[in-house]
């Protein structure tokens, strides 16, 4: 089982439940990190709730929803060990598991249809790292983020 925090903008609400709902029936802990409504709000806050949340282990994963998809991804990769991706259809929420291990799912709220959706956090929930020369370039990944790297760099 593993503890999955959920977050979305205004756009991604509706879908935001269902995900929470699939999430649990999956027999994973689904939290929820907002918002609870449709008002307005700026999806950097609840990015960084998440990528907070991951990046300190408080989660094992995240997924994230705004209008696109693309700047809750833009927010969560700035926090450290962090490794978000914007999925679009099965075979990228697939890859990103198998090759990129992502931590962090970014999905949009308003160019998925749910049933397609469900199947994507499905597979992603579902799909291991294959490692090996995999875990090479990830590794770099990591080594890029360093205090070491930004001090010689
Ligand atoms: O992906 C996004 C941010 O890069 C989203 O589409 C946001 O949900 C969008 O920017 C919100 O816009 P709105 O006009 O304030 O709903």
């Amino acid at each position: 089982m593993m503890k999955i925090a959920v977050a979305s903008d205004h756009r991604g609400v509706q879908i935001k439940s269902k995900i929470l709902a699939l999430v649990s029936d999956l027999g994973h802990q689904a939290l929820d990190f907002g918002p609870q409504d449709h008002e307005s709000v700026d999806y950097p806050d609840y990015g960084a709730r998440v990528a907070k949340a991951v990046s300190r282990a408080e989660a094992d994963r995240g997924i994230l929803i705004c209008g696109t998809g693309m700047g809750m991804c833009i927010v969560a990769n700035k926090f450290r060990g962090v490794r978000a991706a914007t999925c679009h259809d099965d075979v990228t929420a697939e890859l990103s598991r198998r090759h990129n291990n992502a931590n962090v799912m970014c999905l949009s709220g308003d160019l998925l249809g749910e049933p397609f959706a469900m199947r994507m956090v499905e597979i992603w929930l579902t799909t291991e790292f294959e490692g090996a020369r995999h875990a090479r370039r990830v590794d770099k990944i990591s080594h890029y983020e360093s205090e070491e790297f930004s001090s010689n760099s």
